[in-house]
């Protein structure tokens, strides 16, 4: 069996495809943008970042005086045992003085990390906001090329890459700044070699920790990309349980699952190795350090150069520089993250939004009802310049019905998805009462164009809620009104909580019949100019859908309805039929006209009216 888990993806110039080639940059220049555009969108929140700051510096100016007070009372400690009668209200003042400190430094830490934290997520907030915004407006040629999953990706990890930026980058490197240089100038001016010799696994702790993060990081992409394959096999086997159980696949199924999930842990052991044997060695450098410091120091107590309280104070710089130092790598990581992810995010966010409304349209005027294609020829971006639609002309007015029919492929559900611009005609002009669909709000026109799309897709929540979807202030009486127009209401009231009834994923499951009546039902909610039925009656057994045709009579007359079918059944009454054959209309008239012309639709017309048993003796004949 062909292998369905490879994810290729070639170079390319396509801005959604440069979005989701999950690599460290995103063309450099683009990564430096993206953290000035983050930090001026920080400055939205000016109290929190001042607050976050200003704790920060105070926080780091206490934690610097805790090893200076430690060593001042190691001092004291040791005068008193050396004279014993000296009164103990010296240590007491130093004791109280750190407890104090302690609890300062606690409290501003706190607020220094409650601030940080709560820009990282109201930043985040406005983006999430931004992108699911842009994602409802995103041109159909856009969903067509992009995988959701990926999409979803970027809504959740590069979300979350740019909201850890200000704590993790931006007040990070501040407190280390402080922590690092001001501790450092104490040290040294303390005493200059012991200063040098406790600082000296600074350097090296800092490159190790920098070059584990940024080697962490790139397999970090890796392993999400890997990941993110294992979801999809997932995600594929989920939506297509019942074809796998149906050809008894399940064991192909684990194979791809096994494949694909060992990949991931063999990287996942890769990346635990880099970080355990570069944190022993981090460690081994600082109690190296640790060991210089105390030999050297030692010699020049026991030589009486030195207290043992600078001694103490020495130690404990090395013990609070430690862990901050050891993290520098996560600040690096975050500035090499937060640039990335923010450039992928924001090249999502300025993506040019290809089928949008003119600057200053007007919106549509319905008057007459009259829809016109004028000579529209279509092809998708993906197609090399093959046109899906070519050259299509046809008018329709209020009250009339037109039909389309034509094999697979042919063309059908392109011709109907330009007509409320999912897609833009690339040549001819497609108007309703004289007025350019390109020169009015989209909004409008949508409101004047219903799709009874084929897959008729439910959203997990009452039958009320889906049908009520377009107009969520409809009254029950109106709901169950279409809801008998679309042959569905009895079938509701059978069921225990009739409209109250939760279907979708998670809820009841509908027939595919059932799906496409409450679909209809749903469109029928609507008052548009042109209703437009994409083969969406074929789950629908003939006598009910004649049932349908005729509750819709009066609501048929009020507008423009085109229905795309197979069965001719469905569309025989229709005041003018095309027949589409490679994205053309090959034949065009009335069913009478089209009967009589004796072309393709006559013939497709003699194959589905007469009975089964002659059309097989023909297949036979044929063979
Ligand atoms: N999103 C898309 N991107 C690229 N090509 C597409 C896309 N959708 C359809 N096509 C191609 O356009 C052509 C027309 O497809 P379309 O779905 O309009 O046919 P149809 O007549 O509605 O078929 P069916 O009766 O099976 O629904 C086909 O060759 C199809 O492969």
């Amino acid at each position: 069996m062909a292998d369905t888990t490879s994810t290729d993806v070639g170079p390319s110039d396509d801005p959604s495809e440069r979005l989701f080639r999950r690599t460290n940059k995103v063309g450099g220049g683009l990564g430096l943008e993206a953290l000035n555009r983050i930090n001026r969108m920080m400055l939205r929140y000016p109290r929190r970042v001042a607050v976050a700051f200003v704790a920060t510096l105070v926080a780091v100016a206490l934690q610097l005086s805790i090893p200076v007070l430690l060593g001042r009372a190691v001092d004291e400690t040791q005068a008193l045992a050396a004279n014993p009668d000296m009164g103990r209200g010296g240590l007491v003042t130093i004791a109280l003085t750190l407890l104090l400190v302690s609890i300062g430094r606690g409290l501003f830490t706190m607020a220094q990390n409650y601030s940080a934290e709560s820009v990282g997520h109201a930043l985040a907030h406005d983006l999430r906001l931004s992108v699911y915004n842009k994602i409802q407006h995103l041109p159909f040629s856009f969903h067509d090329r992009t995988h959701s999953g990926d999409l979803i990706t970027v809504g959740m990890l590069d979300l979350e890459g740019v909201r850890m930026y200000f704590s993790t980058a931006l007040v990070r490197t501040l407190l280390l700044v402080l922590l690092i240089g001001v501790g450092a100038a104490m040290l040294l001016s303390m005493d200059f070699v012991l200063g040098l010799l406790a600082l000296s696994f600074v350097p090296f702790a800092a490159w190790r920790s920098s070059v584990t993060q940024l080697t962490l990081r790139s397999t970090w992409i890796e392993l999400q990309e890997r990941l993110a394959v294992l979801s999809r096999v997932m995600e594929e086997n989920l939506a297509g349980i019942r074809v796998v159980r149906a050809f008894s696949a399940a064991n192909h199924e684990l194979d791809k699952f096994d494949r694909a999930s060992k990949t991931a842990l063999d990287l996942s052991h890769d990346r635990v190795k880099i970080r355990v044997m570069n944190s022993s060695a981090m460690t081994l450098a600082f109690f190296t350090a640790m060991g210089l410091v105390l030999w050297v120091g030692g010699r020049k107590v026991a030589a009486g150069d030195m207290s043992v309280g600078t001694l103490a104070t020495f130690l404990t710089f090395m013990t609070i520089l430690q862990m901050p130092v050891r993290q520098l790598g996560l600040m690096v990581n975050a500035y090499a993250r937060a640039s990335t992810c923010g450039a992928r995010l924001f090249l999502l966010l300025d993506m040019k939004v290809d089928v949008d409304t003119k600057p200053g349209a007007p919106d549509l005027e319905v008057t007459e009802g009259t829809l016109k294609l004028d000579d529209v020829s279509f092809a998708y971006e993906s197609a090399d310049g093959h046109r899906a639609i070519a050259n299509v002309s046809f008018e329709a007015k209020r009250g009339e019905t037109v039909g389309i029919v034509g094999a697979p492929g042919s063309g059908k559900t392109t011709l109907m998805h330009l007509i409320p611009r999912y897609y833009d005609v690339n040549h001819g002009s497609i108007s309703i009462d004289g007025q350019d669909i390109r020169d009015v709000t989209l909004s409008s026109l949508r409101r004047a164009v219903a799709v009874v799309q084929q897959d008729s897709f439910l959203f997990t929540t009452t039958i009320e809620n889906n049908i009520a979807y377009g107009n969520p202030r409809a009254q029950d009486r109106r709901i169950h009104g279409v809801s008998e127009s679309a042959q569905l209401h009895d079938y509701v009231l059978r069921l225990p909580q009739g409209y109250r009834t939760v279907v979708g994923e998670r809820g009841v499951s509908l027939s595919g019949g059932q799906r496409q009546r409450l679909s209809i039902a749903r469109t029928l909610m609507l008052e548009p100019a042109v209703l437009i039925f994409d083969d969406s009656t074929a789950a629908i057994d003939a006598g009910t859908e004649g049932r349908i045709r005729s509750a819709m009579r009066n609501y048929a007359a009020d507008r423009v309805t085109i229905i795309v079918a197979h069965r001719l059944n469905s569309l025989m009454h229709a005041d003018q039929i095309l027949f589409l054959e490679e994205g053309k209309v090959v034949e065009q008239g009335t069913h009478e006209e089209l009967l009589a012309l004796g072309g393709r639709y006559r013939a497709l017309h003699d194959l589905q009216m007469r009975p089964e048993g002659d059309v097989l003796d023909e297949m036979e004949a044929n063979q």
